[in-house]
Formats: structure tokens, sequence, C-alpha cells
């Protein structure tokens, strides 16, 4: 068995970490094999729940974990981190869109940058999951200079899953079958769900995800917009954002990373923009990745129509509309 890892979970005390430290913990994220040590990191007044969590987490009694270190500082939560979930920030309420959470959570992800910037290893993984994810892991990067920017990403495989839940429903096969969905652009009602690129394994042949579905106002249309608006739906439904199916995308998205895609099949994630298929440069977009020995790399060459462009073109000037609002926020 290797040397434990540490791994830093911020918002550790909240709802999402409730489901997501015990993925981690036994091993659904960095593996069978990998022993770790949790960092929890919460704002002072979270330190009694927080508690609370750390009893619950000894109580699981599992083999992998080697230790857990409740803090409300983060000079302890990211020295020497390998990999951090920066969950810790306001959810949405409500009526609001994400972007309306810049005012209150973008100022935490310049700390942060900074403080994994002085403290964490060079090549820590840094998955932001607090919205508006793609911006603040934009001004995450900019405040740690020292870190590559490919080490930060967003979170948009919670609506790759939902994607993939939602043509598996209408093809009426299990959810595993369907692979390679793509979310572009922003983690917000602009985003561009793109079935156009998926496939579906249906009775050990594999066919175009939009051949099986036969429906492409369906695909165009409902299915674009179910996902787009699937937060709020979940909000409304449920009073609080949606928690163990964030939890389940960001173990998702962070044992990709560390550990690969399946040869043939891409996942999306937020990553820091390089002007691929016409997106703005400098926003974190999400693309397309296939990840080999923890480096992602995007899928290039994929066929783009008018419908599509015209998508990516709208969530792209959403995301450089934030990167402006952000910018003046900080520098208020
Ligand atoms: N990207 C996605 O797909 C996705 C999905 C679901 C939720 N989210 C977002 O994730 C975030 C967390 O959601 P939640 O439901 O767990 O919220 P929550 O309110 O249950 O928990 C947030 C926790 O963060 C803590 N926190 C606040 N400021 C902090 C700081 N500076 N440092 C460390 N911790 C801090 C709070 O005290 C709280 O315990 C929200 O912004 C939500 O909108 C994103
Ligand atoms: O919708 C939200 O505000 C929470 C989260 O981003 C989600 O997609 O469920």
């Amino acid at each position: 068995m290797s040397e434990p890892i540490k791994v830093v979970v911020t918002g550790a005390a909240g709802q999402i970490a409730y489901s997501l430290l015990y993925m981690i913990a036994k091993g659904d994220v960095f593996g069978p094999n990998q022993p770790l040590i949790l960092y929890l990191l919460d704002i002072p007044p979270m330190m009694g729940v927080l508690e609370g969590v750390v009893m619950e987490l000894a109580d699981c009694a599992i083999p992998l974990l080697h230790g857990v270190i409740p803090t409300d500082d983060p000079v302890v939560a990211f020295t020497d981190v390998s990999a951090a979930f920066l969950v810790g920030a306001m959810p949405r309420k409500q009526g609001m869109e994400r972007k309306d959470l810049l005012s209150a959570n973008v100022k935490i992800f310049k700390v942060q940058g900074e403080a994994l910037d002085k403290y964490a290893r060079k090549d820590v993984k840094v998955l932001v999951v607090g919205n508006p994810a793609n911006t603040n892991a934009l001004i995450c990067s900019k405040y740690a200079p020292s870190i590559p920017r490919e080490n930060f990403t967003a979170m948009t495989r919670l609506d790759q899953n939902r994607a993939q839940a939602q043509i598996a429903a209408k093809i009426g096969v299990p959810v595993g079958n369907v692979n390679n969905l793509i979310i572009w652009g922003n983690h917000s009602s602009t985003q561009f769900p793109d079935a156009s690129h998926a496939v579906v394994q249906i009775d050990s042949k594999q066919l175009k995800a939009t051949e099986a579905v036969k429906d492409d106002n369906w695909i165009r249309s409902t299915f674009v917009e179910t996902v787009q608006k699937r937060g709020a739906t979940v909000i409304a439904a449920r009073k609080m954002s949606s928690a163990m199916s964030a939890a389940k995308a960001a173990s998702d998205h962070m044992r990709d990373w560390f550990l690969g895609t399946a040869p043939g099949h891409f996942v999306s994630m937020g990553v820091v923009s390089d002007g691929s298929y016409g997106a703005p440069k400098d926003v974190v977009f999400s693309f397309p990745v296939t990840i080999k020995n923890g480096k992602w790399e995007i899928v290039q060459g994929l066929p783009i129509d008018d419908f599509a462009t015209k998508m990516l073109n709208i969530t792209g000037k959403e995301l450089e509309e934030e990167r402006l609002e952000a910018i003046a926020i900080i520098e208020a």
C-alpha cells in the first residue's frame, strides 16, 4: 500500500460534503489501494457541526482513512495537499441564477487561490464545485500563479450525468450504456448539453444516441432545457440545492482526473480555455476531455453545426461577462 495522500474538502460541514466525504474516504475517488488523510475546512461558526462529521467518519471505520483534520485555518487545510475539492460557498435559493452568487462567493476563491499558491503541492489538482463554479475556478487559478492553470477545473460533471440519465431514460437503457455526452461552456442555464456525439450500447451494438432517440426536435429542445434547468428544478422540489448527486459528480470528476478515462470515452470538465471550438480564451469553459496519466486533453476535431455554434457563443459570452463582474467585485 502506498503512502497516504492529503486531500482537502472545503465547506466540509455542508450538505454536499456530507455525502462526498464518505465517497472519498472509502476509495471511490483515488482507488482501493490509496490511503488518505482528509483535511476538512469550514468557517469558525461551523466547527461544532464539523466535530459531528469527524465523529461520523471515525464511526464509519474505513481502513483507507488514515486521518481526519478539521480546521478553520486555510494554512492547515491546504499545506501539501494533492487534491482539493473546493465546495465551501453559499448555495443559491429558488428564483436565483448561479451567477447571482458571484458577489457572495468569488472572494472566497481569491483567498483560497492565494492559500493554495503558498501551501499546496505544485501538482495539486483543484476541483471547484462552489457556484458560480467556472468563474470561481478562473479566479482561484489567477491568484495561484505558481500552480499550472491546467490544475484548476470546474465541475460540469453533474450536468453530464444528468444528460446521460435523460438520454438513457428516453431510450430505455441503463445509464451506464450511454457515453460521450458533452456539456459545453458554463455550469449555468446557458450551458449546452450536446447529445450529437453521444453513443449508446443496445444489445451489444453501439449506436449514435441521435439514431437511438430518433427525435432531433426533442434533443434540441426538451433535452437541452431539462438539463439546463435541472438544478433549479431540484431546488424547487427539495428547497435546497442538489447534494447527493453533486457529491457523486465531484467524485466522478476527480476519479477520472486521477485514474484516467476509458479508451474511446470522453468526459466534460470546466478548464481554462485555449480557444478551442471558438470558445473565448481565458475563461473556464467546459469541454469534452480525455485523461491519461493525470493530464487532461481537449478532444479536438468534433464537427460543430450551426445550432451548436450558436449555443457555444451564448454560453461563452456569459462567461466573459461573469469574468468582468468577478474582477470588478474583487477590485472594489
Ligand atoms: N458545480 C455544481 O454542479 C454544483 C452542484 C451543487 C452545488 N453546487 C454549489 O456548491 C456549493 C456548496 O453547496 P452545499 O449545498 O454544500 O452548501 P451548504 O450551505 O450546505 O454548505 C456550504 C458550506 O460551506 C461553508 N463555507 C462558507 N464559506 C466558506 C469558506 N470561506 N471556507 C470554507 N467553508 C466555507 C459553509 O459554512 C457551509 O458549511 C454552493 O455554492 C452550491 O451552489 C455546485
Ligand atoms: O443549481 C444549483 O444552484 C446547484 C447546482 O449548481 C446544481 O446544478 O444542482
